[in-house]
């Protein structure tokens, strides 16, 4: 039981292709097949018991496709949220002491069966749901919650290894990583199938309980997730899974007593009014809840006269379009300087003009559509706004269709001014606004928009320079220190690898407590200092009392 022992060394999962021909996209393609015809009830589990919420109903669509309902689910009442967290409770004595080589087996089994037999599932559930194409689920359902299992198991194991270095004669001293005392509420996005499953299992892994809250547009995979963790032996009442829109659940959990924890992915203003609420309720808490999350973004690339048009051409198109721009970590924003951008205009708004969109089932598109109605009428209403202001101009894309699914064409946006709003609010989806500067005959041009840029939206997530110049890369690396708590030289701002680019921002983009990194393991851990001292003193006199 507390042997020693080494976990295996995690490696990243390799991305699997889906070329024509290949065995993964057949094996997808019947999944997808098999997921579309089912009409699912996505019920709640609580206590490893399913059960519908006491809610209203509501549907879970194709964002492509919104009157192909993939199932529906009841939304979670104040009653249901009462009985998780009894769950949660009552689980908790036997999860915490079952052996943390237990806990890991779970998890590591987990990371396996999603790596073989659940692989296409979890791809296809992420496709059909959330509008991802084959390549963006492979790479978030698969590989990076894949990663986050292994990875994390093997943080965990670092941190239990983590003893102090000093014992005085006759003196042992421990550290006992206490799990916290209570339950962790977990509340998830609809935009990666991976943030779902780490956020509830990085707090279990650490050995607390948890009432999970995924998000409704994301519950077909949310629910497949949880059916992997149980036959992977997660044992009834360590998660929690509560369908709906949270807002009962957070009635109850942020109120009650054994609130240990929040450990939220999602927007800025969601997840400040998690905050502002446990500040009003703090005094009702057994202990400090610890506050984790993650949150928007404004991300950026700034090119500098001497970037290489094409690697700046790619990082724009691919960073700011793939899976419609929904990715925290998207490219929003661009400062380009005109020497370089009359070498990319044509070509980077051409290339725009023809990546494909529609059903992601059809596997030659690029991009499929936004999740919801609410994203689609707030792209609709930024571009009409754009085709009305004198100093913006819509360059490519600015069409919007929502007949079939909520299809936004990737649109970019030429901005003569650096301060509109365009630069600073979050829109979350494929609308990226371009500034350019001029170059010739304005010494210092590049080092102004940068110190302009630096700080003018209020989000800190992610960011790239693309330059070939060593001390311009030096210089914006040193003056975005604190812009971008992802910064990337010569590549796109997105596609953090567990493992490589720990992920997370500061400012208004969260607690910056990286996914997948042992400091956020480090943020479910209450650490017990114990020392043992084996001869103890009989007499309370000092020697110098003589
Ligand atoms: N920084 C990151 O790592 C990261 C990663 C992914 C997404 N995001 C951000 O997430 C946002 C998009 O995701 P979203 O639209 O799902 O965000 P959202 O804030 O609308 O929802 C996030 C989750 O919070 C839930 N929620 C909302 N109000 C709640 C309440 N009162 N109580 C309990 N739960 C509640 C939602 O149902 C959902 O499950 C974007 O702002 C994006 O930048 C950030
Ligand atoms: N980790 C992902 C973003 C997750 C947020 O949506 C990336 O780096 O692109």
């Amino acid at each position: 039981m507390d042997a020693i022992s080494f976990p295996p060394a995690p490696v990243n999962e390799p991305n699997l292709t889906y070329a024509p021909g290949s065995a993964e996209r057949e094996t997808l393609v019947v999944e997808l097949a098999r997921l579309e015809k089912k009409q699912q009830s996505f019920r709640a589990v609580i206590g490893g018991r399913r059960r519908n919420g006491g809610g209203a109903e509501m549907k879970v669509v194709q964002p492509h496709d919104h009157a192909h309902v993939l199932g529906t689910l009841k939304n979670s009442t104040v009653k249901d949220a009462e009985s998780a967290i009894k769950a949660a409770n009552d689980a908790a004595p036997a999860w915490r002491a079952m052996g943390f080589d237990e806990r890991c087996a779970i998890i590591l089994k987990a990371a396996d069966l999603l790596a073989g037999p659940w692989r296409q599932r979890l791809n296809a559930a992420t496709m059909l749901g959330q509008s991802k194409t084959a390549f963006q689920a492979e790479i978030d359902a698969a590989c990076e919650l894949i990663d986050f299992w292994r990875f994390n198991v093997h943080y965990a194991k670092q941190i239990l290894t983590d003893q102090p270095i000093a014992n005085s004669p006759g003196i042992w001293n421990r550290t006992d990583h206490r799990p916290l005392e209570g339950f962790v509420y977990a509340i998830t996005p609809f935009n990666f199938t991976a943030i779902a499953g780490n956020l509830p299992t990085a707090p279990a892994l650490m050995g607390n309980t948890v009432i999970w809250k995924p998000s409704p547009t994301q519950q077909l995979a949310a629910s497949l997730t949880m059916e992997l963790l149980e036959e992977a032996g997660m044992p009834p009442g360590v998660i929690n899974m509560l369908p709906g829109d949270g807002l009962e659940v957070s009635k109850v959990a942020l109120a009650h007593r054994d609130l240990a924890g929040i450990h939220f992915t999602g927007s800025t203003p969601t997840f400040q009014h998690l905050w502002a609420t446990v500040g009003q309720n703090i005094s009702g808490y057994r202990t400090y809840p610890r506050i984790v999350g993650e949150t928007g973004g404004k991300d950026f690339i700034v090119a500098h006269p001497s970037a290489d048009p094409d690697v700046l051409r790619v990082a724009m198109i691919r960073g700011a379009f793939e899976f419609q721009g929904q990715k925290c970590s998207a490219a929003s924003r661009a400062y380009i300087p005109r020497s370089v951008w009359v070498r990319i205009k044509d070509q980077l708004i051409a290339d725009t003009e023809a990546l494909t969109m529609g059903d992601v089932t059809d596997l030659t598109n690029f991009m499929g559509a936004v999740i919801d109605d609410r994203a689609f009428a707030k792209h609709k209403a930024a571009i009409a706004r754009a085709k009305r202001a004198k100093h913006l101009t819509v360059l490519a894309g600015g069409q919007v269709d929502d007949s079939v699914g909520w299809f936004v064409r990737p649109t970019i946006i030429e901005s003569s001014d650096p301060g509109d709003q365009m630069f600073s609010e979050e829109y979350f989806g494929p609308i990226l606004a371009v500034h350019v500067y001029d170059d010739s005959s304005m010494p210092g041009s590049f080092e102004r928009v940068v110190e302009q840029m630096e700080s003018f939206a209020p989000y800190a997530l992610t960011g790239a320079i693309i330059s070939q110049d060593r001390a311009a890369v030096a210089w914006a690396q040193e003056t975005l220190r604190f812009a971008a708590g992802n910064f990337y030289i010569n590549d796109k701002p997105t596609g953090a690898v567990v493992g490589q680019q720990p992920f997370g921002g500061g400012r208004a983009s969260g607690t910056n407590d990286k996914a997948g990194a042992a400091v956020n393991l480090l943020r479910w851990t209450s650490p017990r200092s114990i020392k043992e001292t084996f001869v103890p003193p009989t007499d309370h006199l000092y020697p110098h009392q003589g």
